[in-house]
């Protein structure tokens, strides 16, 4: 094991990661199981409550070792949400977490190749909503740890399974609460993985060869109501503006006014440091060079909407809502502004900035979800999660020969443990193409039985891996 500095590591015993014919068969039913109940998340106030109960039951009907394991824990949180507490041999090691959802977004059948909640096996892909998003992460570090215990395993370090039950709309019922019964017990983690990031394949022009980014934050987020309200009449007499034109042009100022580039902060400037020797010349050497050549790079980022994301805080109208009637003039229209905001910006000044775009005050502003950017976790050689990771992925992936730092521009569940640890990381080890990006959240989501059976291995040797000695940890950690 690759010697974090200054610490003494063991290396723990491994328990080799082949799998039988008939354990690779039946963990590939198990996640077309699990894609076939559709636990889909509408709203926080309207989730699909009968597919999460049934979900449950089909988790401990397909993990049986798990479900009576005499030193897993088993609590089951805010209804649906489920928290595993596996209890290791040496409580001087400090706990971390593994983190996965169980919700996913609503799939209408249009477009998709096979229906979106058959889990369809064709061509080498399991096909369905939720299989990269996130079931493929949760059943995988489930079936991971049953065939550990399949084969005796005890770990020596201790560690929580945290499987939320509604990601896709907040987390509020489930991550936030089992993160609030971990702190009302005293626990402190010594990191925590979730979704997020990816090996990522053809993301960068002039980039042929695949890297793993581990993502050490996640951006901001503000979903931002807009409202304009007038006195309804007769659409045979219209006034010079109606609440629908006002709003329109509104939120048309916010699409078409891009927030400020912040290149040069967070972790991109750490993303393209470490990447810089994968380029050609003279790439590699504009990379390694950003303190001259920042802004020729920061511009190049923004061609590409995907590369953008990580420029700047990012704008996006996903709702617009006015009118009832043909012929009458609506009193009130409604658009919902979803922003991810960069890591150098608050929510404070993102808002500030917005209202001077729209600067109509006949537009009502109500923030209806605000979160700062999160604070970026440790990669250096001591960052243990990160380090594991690295660690794992070079065994997993020996064909990925870049590791690096990165940033999430989505958000997770983690964000609600920032309490328990300094660590966050969030990366799924699967790869990921700008292709594949696109049908997460879109059409024909799907998954690769190799790479789930891929998943499943590199869970297989992470838990492992953790049981390595860390440095002593100052007291017990109470499960
Ligand atoms: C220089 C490197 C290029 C980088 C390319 C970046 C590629 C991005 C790859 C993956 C990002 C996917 C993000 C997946 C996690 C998002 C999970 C999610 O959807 N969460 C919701 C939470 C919300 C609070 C409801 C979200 O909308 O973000
Ligand atoms: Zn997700
Ligand atoms: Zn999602």
């Amino acid at each position: 094991l690759q010697d974090l500095k200054g610490q003494k590591h063991q290396k723990a015993p491994q328990i080799p990661s082949q799998f039988s014919p008939g354990e690779r068969f039946a963990m590939k039913e198990a996640l077309k199981g699990a894609i076939q109940i559709p636990t889909v998340s509408f709203s926080p106030e309207n989730l699909n409550t009968t597919a999460l109960a049934q979900f449950g039951e089909y988790l401990q009907t397909v993990f049986p070792t798990i479900f009576k394991t005499s030193f897993i824990q088993h609590e089951v949180i805010g209804e649906y949400s489920h928290l595993l507490t596996v209890r290791g041999s040496d409580p001087s090691l400090q706990p971390y977490m593994l983190m996965a959802h169980s919700d996913v977004v609503p799939a209408p059948e249009e477009g998709w190749e096979v229906p979106p909640f058959s889990g369809l096996e064709r061509d080498g892909f399991i096909h369905g909503r939720g299989t990269v998003d996130n079931k493929n992460s949760l059943m995988a570090i489930l079936q991971a740890l049953e065939l550990l215990l399949n084969r005796n395993y005890i770990p020596r370090r201790s560690f929580f399974i945290a499987l939320g039950h509604d990601e896709e709309v907040s987390g509020y019922n489930g991550a936030q609460k089992i993160s609030a019964l971990l702190q009302a017990r005293g626990v402190k983690l010594a990191f925590i993985v979730d979704e997020g990031n990816f090996i990522l394949d053809g993301f960068i022009p002039y980039l042929k060869k695949p890297f793993a980014m581990i993502g050490l934050s996640e951006k901001g987020l503000i979903n931002l109501r807009l409202e304009v309200n007038m006195s309804p009449g007769h659409s045979s007499a219209p006034p010079k503006e109606t609440t629908i034109g006002i709003l329109a042009a509104a939120v048309s100022r916010l699409e078409q006014t891009p927030m400020p580039n912040m290149f040069g902060s967070g972790p991109l400037k750490m993303t393209l440091q470490q990447l810089a020797h994968e380029f050609p010349f003279p790439a590699n050497i504009i990379l390694s060079n950003l303190w001259l050549f920042g802004p020729l790079v920061s511009r190049y980022m923004e061609r590409n909407y995907i590369t953008n994301a990580l420029v700047r805080t990012t704008v996006a109208l996903t709702m617009f809502n006015a009118g009832v009637k043909v012929n009458v003039l609506p009193s009130v229209a409604q658009a919902v502004v979803n922003f991810r905001i960069d890591s150098a910006q608050t929510v404070q000044e993102v808002l500030d900035l917005v209202k001077n775009i729209v600067a109509d005050d006949r537009v009502q502003f109500h923030v209806l979800t605000a979160v700062d950017p999160l604070p970026i976790s440790p990669s250096d050689s001591q960052a243990l999660g990160y380090q594991l990771l690295r660690q794992t992925i070079q065994s997993i992936f020996p064909e990925v020969s870049t590791v690096v730092p990165g940033i999430c521009i989505g958000n997770t569940d983690s964000r609600h443990y920032a309490n328990l640890t300094a660590g966050l990381y969030r990366f799924n080890p699967l790869y990921m193409t700008p292709q594949s990006f696109r049908s997460i959240h879109g059409i024909n989501e799907k998954i690769s039985v190799q790479a789930y059976e891929t998943q499943v291995k590199f869970l297989f040797e992470f838990i492992q891996n953790a049981d390595a000695d860390q440095e002593p940890a100052p007291h017990q950690h109470e499960l």
